[in-house]
């Protein structure tokens, strides 16, 4: 499913209206009644119901004033708070104010305190509150009798149920700057929004419907739409599969640069989630000093001891032998656990300049690439860059928070500065591709973040590149998968939750796919 912006939503309302001739009104209707049907499979029914709507002054309200109807002819009790005075709105909403009006319903302008009194006593009464303040058309701060009224439907302890998107969530970042209303369930209209999908908008969101509203499928899934939820449905079907007769030759080799004196659990993760996920066969390649121990550590990867400048560190020495290895290999994984020693980073940036095979970088792999990532542009295949927010602010020159403001934005910008995949980690890891397309992914939990989950995912990516996808598609199977196999293995509870659980969740979680 697409994703639209705010002003992405407002072309597809407005080509709906004016090159379709669908009413505005009939798009508000739809959204009322959609609400309704969600309102009532929450609340187990709707009859003497009370029902309690704060509504705003813009379409957003419409919806909710449409809602009030639908509410009170299904023998609701129905309330309508309205945040300014009904003089002030204008078009469809207004039309559907008035008609809520003459059907009876009381609407209760909030101007004075004793408006407030009413709010608080509703609030205290209501079997449901409903948020129709503001939508897709919040811009800047919150007024302070919004941030009021937020505070009041929070503190009501009562089911909430947002329409479009909660109150005070920015629909195309997530971000809630001041205050957002918590919501029960969220009915977001047409498409999600990115505010709804994103952290942290998706924790005030609770449990997200998609409405249809009657708008014409073809605009709902227009090419100009550049975001996408990522599903198991984008990748059941181009998962790598093994024919009955197939040898380990066959199914995909992976060579693994990773790991430094303290950090070889970066390496093992990574080298094993390359066979958990499905290649035939693994190498990693490691400094000498630390080889012994990664050969007790694995048994089914083979290691190669390469030259070292310090115990366990990787110098410029190693560059023939790691690009002899990947002669013979179909994708290369660089950089968990490497470390940052500057010959290290120098022997990055030389391997990413001769090497012919398809590259999966992450890590201390990723602070080489921040230097001169102009070196990507030129790779064979498209690289696939795996940082975190901490790795993607290093990359680009921005803080961890200016990264999390606004991760779509960012993660599409790096795609398009270093020519290459950027899959942002994170809560909702976000997949971005040079030509501005991007994947929101919605499998994975909080478990997953602990030291090593992200070793994994390369581990995972480089293996279905080497299985022969594409790093455009192996790049979203592999987030999508890694995050299922977290979600695996959160069965056996989330807090303990280890990288070696998801990596030895990988089998079942392709299994599942498999089966869809
Ligand atoms: N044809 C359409 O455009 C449709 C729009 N729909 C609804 O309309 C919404 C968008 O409607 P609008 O563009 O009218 O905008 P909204 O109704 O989302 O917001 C506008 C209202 O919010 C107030 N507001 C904005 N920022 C504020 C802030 N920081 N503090 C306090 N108040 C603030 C404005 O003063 C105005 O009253 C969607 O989210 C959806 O719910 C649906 O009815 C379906 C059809
Ligand atoms: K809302």
């Amino acid at each position: 499913m697409k994703v639209a912006t705010a002003s992405e939503m407002r072309a597809i309302d407005r080509c709906a209206i004016e090159e379709y001739g669908i009413p505005g009104i009939v798009l508000m209707e739809n959204a009322g009644v959609e609400v309704v049907k969600a309102a009532e499979s929450m609340l187990a029914g709707l009859v003497n119901k009370k029902i309690t709507i704060f509504a705003g002054k813009g379409n957003n309200g419409g919806d909710g004033f449409v809602a009030a109807r639908h509410f009170s002819n299904k023998g609701a009790k129905v309330k309508v708070f309205l945040l300014g005075n009904q003089a002030e709105i204008q078009g469809d909403a207004a039309i559907n104010c008035h008609i809520a009006g003459k059907m009876g319903i009381d609407i209760v302008e909030i101007s004075g305190e004793r408006d407030w009194d009413k709010v608080n006593i509703a609030t205290a009464f209501t079997d449901c509150l409903i948020d129709a303040l503001v939508g897709t058309g919040f811009k800047g701060e919150l007024s302070l009798e919004m941030k009021r009224l937020i505070a009041a439907m929070n503190g009501a302890n009562k089911p909430v149920l947002a329409i479009d998107l909660p109150s005070g969530v920015a629909a195309d970042t997530g971000q809630v700057v001041t205050a957002a209303v918590q919501a029960t369930r969220t009915v977001t209209l047409g498409l999600p929004k990115p505010g709804v999908l994103l952290y942290p908008g998706a924790a005030f969101t609770g449990e997200l419907l998609v409405a249809d509203i009657g708008l014409p499928q073809a605009l709902l899934t227009g090419e100009n739409l550049k975001q996408n939820v990522l599903t198991a449905g984008h990748i059941c079907d181009v998962l790598p599969k093994r024919c009955s007769d197939a040898h380990k030759g066959m199914c995909g080799k992976v060579l693994v640069v990773a790991g430094s004196q303290g950090l070889t659990g970066a390496a093992a993760l990574t080298s094993n989630a390359a066979l958990k996920s499905g290649a035939g066969l693994v190498t990693l390649a490691v400094a000498e000093g630390i080889h012994d121990i990664m050969e007790i550590k694995l048994t089914e990867v083979m290691t190669a001891p390469l030259p070292e400048i310090a115990k366990g560190v990787l110098g410029q020495a190693a560059l023939s032998p790691i690009l002899t290895l990947a002669g013979k290999c179909d994708a290369l994984a660089l950089g968990p656990g490497l470390g940052s020693h500057a010959e290290t980073r120098l022997l990055v940036r030389e391997i990413l300049q001769a090497v012919d095979k398809p590259l999966i970088i992450d890590a201390d792999g990723l602070n080489a690439v921040a230097e001169t990532g102009e070196l990507l542009a030129n790779a064979l295949a498209l690289p696939v860059l795996t940082p975190h927010p901490g790795e993607m602010a290093r990359l680009i020159g921005l803080s961890v928070d200016e990264v999390n403001q606004d991760r779509i934005y960012v993660a599409r910008q790096a795609a398009e500065q270093f020519g290459s995949v950027v899959v942002l980690k994170g809560a909702r890891t976000i997949v971005a591709y040079p030509d501005g397309e991007v994947y929101i992914n919605t499998s994975g939990n909080a478990g997953m973040a602990t030291g090593g989950a992200g070793d994994v995912l390369t581990g995972v990516i480089g293996s279905f590149i080497a299985q022969g996808l594409s790093s455009h598609t192996a790049a979203i199977a592999g987030v999508y998968v890694h995050g299922l196999a977290g979600d695996i293995a959160a069965q056996a509870g989330l807090a303990g939750l280890t990288a070696g659980d998801v990596l030895n969740s990988v089998p079942a979680a392709l299994l599942s796919l498999q089966k869809l």
